[in-house]
């Protein structure tokens, strides 16, 4: 038989808030362990929570973003469970009250070829809550070592409806959040920190049935390619127990990264098993409206809604628009140039070849590049740049030299060009003296172009170079040369 898998995925993101989810203790990653803790986050005896309201404000704009309801009322929920990573045998997480309800995330499939538009379509949402991260264990040889710095950090849990068939679409979607929410700043989502992380629920149905099969929930996984190893692997082990009529069994399993299996680890666990109940120490929040639409009025653009815009609005190649909406810093610094000189095409080239390269060559090993607001070069001083090319003062290749000068110095164009004397010279007088001086001087190439040797021209442009100290405009002097020469 064939078999659909059916994907929902939860994943798992920390807010980059200054302070924790429920206590003013800080979050960083990379810290010694155990330092950034406090009562609150250890559950001494008498302490009580407090809410991070910039937590909230930072989940209903990734929850708006994705078009999710904001209710009216949200609340706070324990989930009840012992295990070492939290101090205080449940978790604070929302039940049944959820910050963000509904929703969809656009994603991109890949397309046939890496220079076209793949196709598009929406994932939907169930929810998006608001907890509390967990300590984090480290295993050894004989014993656990715990640390707790993370437990307490705010933490969103967003969870997909399954809506997802393929490891292709599970992909997309991650690159489709991550994109997304580290545009809107609350999370820099980078998985090898534990930044994001990520939930695979998989089960498999017969093609063509509506009715969903039975799951398996593979947990944590921190890569964007092992969610895509792990329902490969998945989609393998399970259509293989179908066919062998071995029914599958709702259980979590553990993802091995380094040998690419999945291996039990509990079996049939359900809500109940958390008893989950309302949270005594903190009071359900209201949400004021008039914020709701205020953070809705102040969301950016959506990325995919940007690529659309510059490729039909600035005629971009779609190769170019799919970097540039990475980043709204880069769109903002194009958007600039372009309405100082209006050849988007050029500056886009510019910004996505040059500029990124040079910012990513000025990158530590192993470390990000460094912000767009970094770049030396003012948005109107790279349109000033694409300006002089286009009208011939210099050439193409004279432009690169300029360019690198530019990045270095933050020195505008003209004062570049000026400065090494580059500027080509474009006085159509001036250079048709100078042609007709080397056509007196060359009857035997003259001679041999009117003849139909179109290469006996270069004869003719060799003194004029030399009489402009190498600065002619190479494509005036051309057309100037063909004017007197058709006389
Ligand atoms: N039959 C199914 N096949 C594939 N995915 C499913 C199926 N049923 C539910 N899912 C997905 O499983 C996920 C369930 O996540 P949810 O957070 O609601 O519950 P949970 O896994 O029990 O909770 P948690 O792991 O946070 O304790 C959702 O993403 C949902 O789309
Ligand atoms: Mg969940
Ligand atoms: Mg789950």
């Amino acid at each position: 038989m064939e078999y659909e898998p059916v994907i929902g995925l939860e994943v798992h993101v920390q807010l980059n808030t200054k302070t924790k989810m429920f206590t003013s203790a800080p979050y960083r990653f990379g810290e010694e362990p155990n330092t950034l803790t406090d009562p609150v986050v250890m559950a001494l005896p008498g302490v009580l929570p407090v809410l991070n309201y910039a937590a909230i404000y930072d989940t209903m704009k990734v929850g708006l973003m994705f078009g999710c309801e904001i209710p009216e009322i949200t609340k706070w929920d324990r989930k009840n469970y012992f295990y070492p990573d939290s101090p205080k045998n449940y978790q604070l997480s929302q039940y049944d009250q959820p910050l963000c309800q509904g929703g969809a995330v656009e994603i991109e499939l890949a397309s046939a070829s890496r220079g076209e538009m793949g196709a598009h379509r929406f994932v939907k949402l169930t929810r998006i809550h608001l907890e509390e991260d967990v300590g984090k264990l480290t295993h050894c040889a004989n014993d656990s070592l715990v640390d707790y710095n993370r437990a307490g950090t705010p933490l969103m849990e967003i969870v997909s409806e399954p809506d997802m068939f393929s490891s292709e679409d599970a992909f997309a979607y991650l690159n489709s959040l991550k994109q997304t929410i580290s545009g809107l700043g609350v999370s820099e989502c980078d998985m090898e920190k534990g930044q994001m992380r990520c939930d695979v629920n998989i089960s498999l149905r017969p093609k063509g049935s509506e009715k969903l099969g039975v799951k398996v929930e593979l947990k944590n996984l921190n890569s964007i390619s092992g969610v895509k190893n792990a329902i490969e692997y998945e989609i393998r082990r399970q259509t293989d127990a179908l066919n062998k009529n071995i029914e599958i069994v709702q259980e979590t399993r553990r993802w091995d990264a380094s040998l690419n299996v999945s291996q039990s680890m509990r079996g049939k666990e359900n809500a109940h098993d958390y008893r989950y109940f309302p949270e005594p120490d903190l009071m359900p929040v209201k949400i004021d409206r008039a914020l709701v639409e205020k953070i809705k009025s102040e969301l950016p653009e959506a990325p995919y809604d940007i690529q659309r815009r510059y490729m039909k609005d600035f005629g971009l190649p779609y190769s170019i628009t799919s970097v540039m909406c990475l980043d709204y810093d880069m769109c903002a610094y194009f958007e600039k140039a372009v309405s100082v000189y209006n050849n988007p095409k050029a500056i886009a080239n510019i910004i996505v070849n040059d500029i990124l390269r040079e910012l990513s060559a000025m990158a530590e090993f192993g470390e990000t590049r460094p912000p767009f607001g970094e770049c030396k070069i003012a948005p109107a001083n790279l349109a000033e740049l694409v300006k002089i090319v286009d009208g011939g003062k210099i050439s193409k290749s004279q432009s690169k030299e300029v360019f690198a000068e530019m990045f270095a110095s933050s020195k505008s164009a003209s004062q570049i060009v000026k400065e090494k004397g580059l500027e080509q010279n474009s006085d159509a007088g001036e250079l048709e003296g100078f042609c007709k001086d080397a056509i007196a001087a060359n009857p035997k190439a003259v001679g041999e172009f009117k003849a139909g040797n179109a290469k006996a021209l270069n004869a003719l442009v060799g003194p004029v170079m030399k009489a402009s100290k190498g600065k002619a405009n190479p494509a005036m002097l051309m057309s100037i040369f063909k004017k007197l020469l058709s006389e």
